[in-house]
């Protein structure tokens, strides 16, 4: 049996495949594979493991229909359509829970980025405006007791809530379709509409799935129903927010700041106005990007692959949205 990865495997992962006489090909050129690329290596091979952002839509499935599993290199699969997957008989796993605790250390190092203004501080260092005897320039803000607002309150939103409350005794509303119980009771997260969400957060941190019905949500309609001292953190996927509403928000003050992991589109271009707002930080795209956690990732992929090829149940099988 023979696999194709799309980058370099953290390696974790990559030992236990090739203990069990697994051979591995990885993808080493900087360049992404073009989705033609993909194909072509993908015929050659028993299963793929995919640590890019390459879209695995129907065109790759109805030609690649052979591989015994799509063994994904992330939580998200934005970027698979998993109807086709399901009917073409492709299976495709991810990597859910293990990068819950490292993307959720992004999602607060933003927030306390934003709200210190700290990616500017160190860019006033840099062109030698220290400026320490000022008593009333360059203020963040305390995060001490605001509250935190979670959209999609699951693995991720769990940990950064848990996180908010033990370091800054924070309140926890959220918002998601159903109820997450464990956050309600261990917690005292408190569900809202998303309007309430909107209305209410010092803080609100986006951790739902891109999917059709999230795309788009944070949009200038959704700033202007926050408080003008609000800070926007989105982990999740940069088109779930407007990028240029999110700007303008900022800009006018109709939100206080922003910390974005993700951007739409990736990558930001270097001169986006965003990259000089004092209260917004920005990295790009590394929520899960410890050796721990990327190790952890692959030998989940690895192990979502061999029970493919032993003819066992996936343990991190996606069916669905
Ligand atoms: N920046 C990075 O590097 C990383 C980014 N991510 C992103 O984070 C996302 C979340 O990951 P994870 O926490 O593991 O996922 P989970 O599935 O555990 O959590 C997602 C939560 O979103 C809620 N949700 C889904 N749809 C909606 C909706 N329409 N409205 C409100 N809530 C909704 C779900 O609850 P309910 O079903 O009750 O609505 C669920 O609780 C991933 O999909 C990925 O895109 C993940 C890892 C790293
Ligand atoms: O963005 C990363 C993921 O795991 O999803």
């Amino acid at each position: 049996m023979k696999v194709f990865a799309t980058r370099v495997i953290p390696p974790n992962g990559l030992e236990l495949l090739e203990r069990a006489g697994i051979s591995v090909t990885q993808w080493t050129e900087k360049r992404a594979l073009s989705a033609e690329e993909l194909i072509a290596h993908c015929r050659q091979y028993d299963a793929l493991l995919l640590a890019s952002d390459n879209p695995i839509d129907r065109p790759f499935l109805e030609q690649c229909r052979h591989l015994k599993v799509v063994a994904l290199l992330s939580v998200g699969y934005n970027h698979v359509d998993v109807a086709a997957a399901n009917e073409l008989g492709v299976p495709v796993t991810n990597t859910p829970g293990v990068l819950s605790a490292a993307t959720a250390d992004t999602a607060f190092l933003l927030m306390l980025s934003a709200a210190r203004k700290a990616f500017y501080q160190h860019k006033r260092i840099l062109r030698g405006d220290w400026n320490f005897s000022e008593p009333t320039a360059n203020l963040g803000m305390d995060l001490e007791g605001k509250t935190l607002g979670i959209w999609g309150l699951g693995n991720i939103g769990y940990v950064m809530a848990h996180r908010c409350v033990s370091a800054f005794n924070m309140k926890v509303i959220y918002h998601n379709r159903g109820h997450n119980e464990a956050a309600e009771k261990k917690l005292g997260a408190v569900k809202v509409s998303f309007d309430e969400l909107l209305a209410q957060s010092d803080v609100l941190s986006v951790h739902t799935a891109l999917t059709p019905e999230t795309a788009d949500t944070f949009d200038m309609a959704a700033f202007k129903r926050m408080k003008p001292s609000a800070i926007f953190i989105n982990t999740a996927r940069g088109a779930i927010h407007n990028e240029p509403d999110l700007t303008a928000a900022i800009e006018q003050g109709i939100i206080w700041g922003a910390g974005l992991d993700v951007t739409n589109p990736e990558p930001m271009h270097p001169d986006n106005p965003l990259l000089n707002m004092p209260t917004v930080a920005v990295l790009p795209h590394i929520g899960s990007a410890t050796v721990e956690t990327r190790n952890a990732m692959s030998v989940m992929a690895a192990k979502n692959i061999l029970a493919a090829f032993n003819g066992q149940p996936l343990p991190n099988q996606v069916t669905s949205l």
